[in-house]
């Protein structure tokens, strides 16, 4: 559904030379749900942008929905919905006008377009909003109205460049729900960027990590967590007559191999905690508290600690995504 190879894009400003986008290469299958992650700047826009036709690339190519974006923009959107950052809809218009606009901008035929605004009123839960002008709607039902209108031509693909970004946490959920529905019925093609890392990680079926301009990581949130990350596990035992090193030696030696680093420390309270970096802690735990209990030594408290895609970040670049979003 999109092929992009060499994907460059370099911006001139103030007389210097910024190269938002630095030769990225994409393959989405029809159906995929694919996020953009990346900090601020990282040129998650400016992609997206090129691939809708909306930015000329300066050097690379694309084809998205079977048509190359530099020589046959038209035929690409006519395939693809956009929705862009800023509120697509136009403030003192009313919302059934705005996506009967909308329709007429794709030149879907009349009856057809108020046929697919009113399935999009229902489906985005706008009903009853139809007269309101654009003004007067609050900032989740806006961005519904958004994903709405970026529907009207019943596109392959729809592209949104952070969609959630500014709505409160519910909001957020309920746009979630309707994009997630959507796709569930109609098996769209859905491509998106966010610096949510929550988000990526359980709504995406695929993340494409950006930094700098270039693709850093490309896998399921599961396997980028898998490869570039460990859980920790951090376990405290009680100590004994014989001495916390005794303790801690005896623990050491019944950890299986898949624990691939361990700190240990004493706390002020006199137990001694060993963190362990494994694969999957919560598989790893269970077996563990076992032995250790087998072998006579008393655990007082466990704690897992899953990976993050703020963790994958952070070993990827060594700074942490999340610190740059705020
Ligand atoms: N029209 C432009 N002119 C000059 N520089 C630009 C232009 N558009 C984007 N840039 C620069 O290109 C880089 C990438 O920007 P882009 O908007 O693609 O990043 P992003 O990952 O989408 O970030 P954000 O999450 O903040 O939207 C940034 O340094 C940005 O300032």
């Amino acid at each position: 559904m999109v092929e992009a190879r060499g994907l460059t894009k370099t911006f001139t400003r103030k007389k210097e030379l910024v190269e938002a986008v630095r030769g990225i290469d994409l393959h989405v299958d029809a159906g995929e749900l694919v996020a953009f992650l990346g900090p601020n700047g990282a040129g998650k826009s400016t992609t997206l942008r090129m691939l809708t036709s909306l930015l000329r690339p300066t050097a690379g190519t694309a084809t998205v929905a079977g048509f190359d974006v530099l020589t046959q923009p038209d035929e690409v959107r006519a395939r693809i919905g956009y929705i862009g950052q800023g509120n697509a809809a136009g403030h003192s218009y009313r919302v059934l006008d705005e996506l009967l606009n909308q329709g007429r901008f794709y030149s879907v035929p009349k009856p057809t377009a108020q046929q697919r605004a009113a399935e999009v009123i229902e489906a985005f839960e706008l009903s009853g909003l139809e007269k309101r002008t654009v003004a007067s709607l609050s900032g989740g039902q806006r961005r519904r109205l958004d994903v709405a209108m970026g529907l009207m031509n019943q596109p392959a693909l729809l592209f949104l460049d952070e969609p959630t970004t500014g709505l409160d946490p519910h909001a957020r959920a309920n746009l979630w729900q309707h994009i997630l529905a959507l796709r569930e019925q109609t098996g769209m093609t859905m491509l998106l960027t966010t610096h949510y890392l929550d988000e990526a990680d359980s709504m995406a079926e695929r993340i494409v990590l950006i930094d700098h301009g270039e693709v850093i990581a490309d896998a399921t949130p599961e396997a980028l967590k898998r490869q570039y990350a460990d859980d920790a596990v951090t376990l405290s035992l009680a100590t004994s007559p014989t001495g916390a090193g005794e303790v801690a030696g005896r623990a050491r030696a019944l950890l299986p191999d898949s624990v691939t680093d361990v700190t240990e420390s004493v706390t002020p309270a006199g137990a001694v905690e060993l963190v362990l970096r494994t694969a999957n802690g919560p598989e790893l735990v269970p077996p563990l508290l076992g032995a250790l209990a087998g072998s006579g030594l008393t655990v007082q408290s466990t704690d897992v600690r899953q990976a993050s895609l703020d963790d994958v970040f952070l070993n990827l670049t060594g700074r942490s995504l999340r610190e740059e979003a705020a």
